[in-house]
């Protein structure tokens, strides 16, 4: 299959702005005449996003076990591949996503604990080597996230979820995980840092983004 189109994924902790700038993202490649297919993980068709409900639901009597929110997570995402990221990318449209692998490593290898190399066969199983071209890391304190998410869930009224209930030091190490991703990743993940007001983050986002547009003719 030809790809043609571009694949650009926004990832971090919870509360960076990633929802918040994946608009921003999406609309500048948009003003440039492209066609933008804005997703997220887990998620993006209504069968993944059946499987992001039995993901995020608070652990009640069953609690979830960590082997099956990792095969969960892949399930997922073998299905938003299949159904919705190949086929926009074959057709020459650009898809911008909120999370993709980047946060199993991070999560699922970080946060839980799972061995990075059985994480890395079950990406190679899926993706069969598709990658994001560019993934823009939101990078802050914990604590300063953790402060922004507790007011968008005073807003909307909202629950917290099977992952937002975790401890402190879950979210450090997912924190340092995505990092150690980063490093390791120079060429195609750039690390933004989130901290600073809105219009401040958008301007780096935003020269980033326009150094590697401009960088792919
Ligand atoms: N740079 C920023 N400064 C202050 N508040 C922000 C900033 N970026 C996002 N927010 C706010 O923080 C909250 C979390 O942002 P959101 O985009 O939902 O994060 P995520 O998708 O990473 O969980 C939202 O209420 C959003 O309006
Ligand atoms: C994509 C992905 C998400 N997740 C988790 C992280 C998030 O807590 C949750 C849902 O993602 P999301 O809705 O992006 O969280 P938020 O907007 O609060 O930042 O799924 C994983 O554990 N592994 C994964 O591979």
């Amino acid at each position: 299959m030809s790809r043609r189109g571009r694949f650009i994924t926004l990832e971090g902790g919870e509360g960076v702005g990633k929802s918040t700038n994946l608009a921003l993202v999406a609309d500048w490649l948009e003003a440039r005449g492209l066609e933008v297919v804005r997703t997220r993980e887990p998620g993006g068709t209504s069968r993944a996003e059946a499987i992001r409900a039995l993901l995020l639901d608070p652990d009640g009597e069953e609690p979830l076990d960590h082997d099956a929110e990792l095969l969960l997570v892949f399930a997922a995402r073998a299905q938003h591949l299949a159904r919705q990221i190949r086929p926009a990318l074959a057709r020459g449209a650009w898809v911008v996503c909120d999370r993709f692998t980047d946060a199993t490593f991070a999560y699922q290898g970080g946060g839980r604990g799972i061995e990075v190399s059985r994480i890395a066969e079950l990406e190679a199983f899926v993706q069969r080597g598709l990658e994001p071209d560019l993934t823009l890391l939101l990078d802050m304190p914990m604590e300063a996230a953790q402060q922004r998410l507790e007011g968008r869930l005073d807003r909307d009224g909202g629950e917290r979820d099977r992952f937002e209930r975790e401890r402190a030091s879950f979210f450090e190490a997912v924190r340092q995980a995505y990092l150690a991703r980063a490093a390791a990743a120079p060429g195609r993940m750039v690390v933004i840092d989130a901290s600073a007001d809105l219009p401040t983050v958008q301007a780096r986002l935003l020269s980033e983004l326009e150094t590697r547009v401009a960088s792919w003719g």
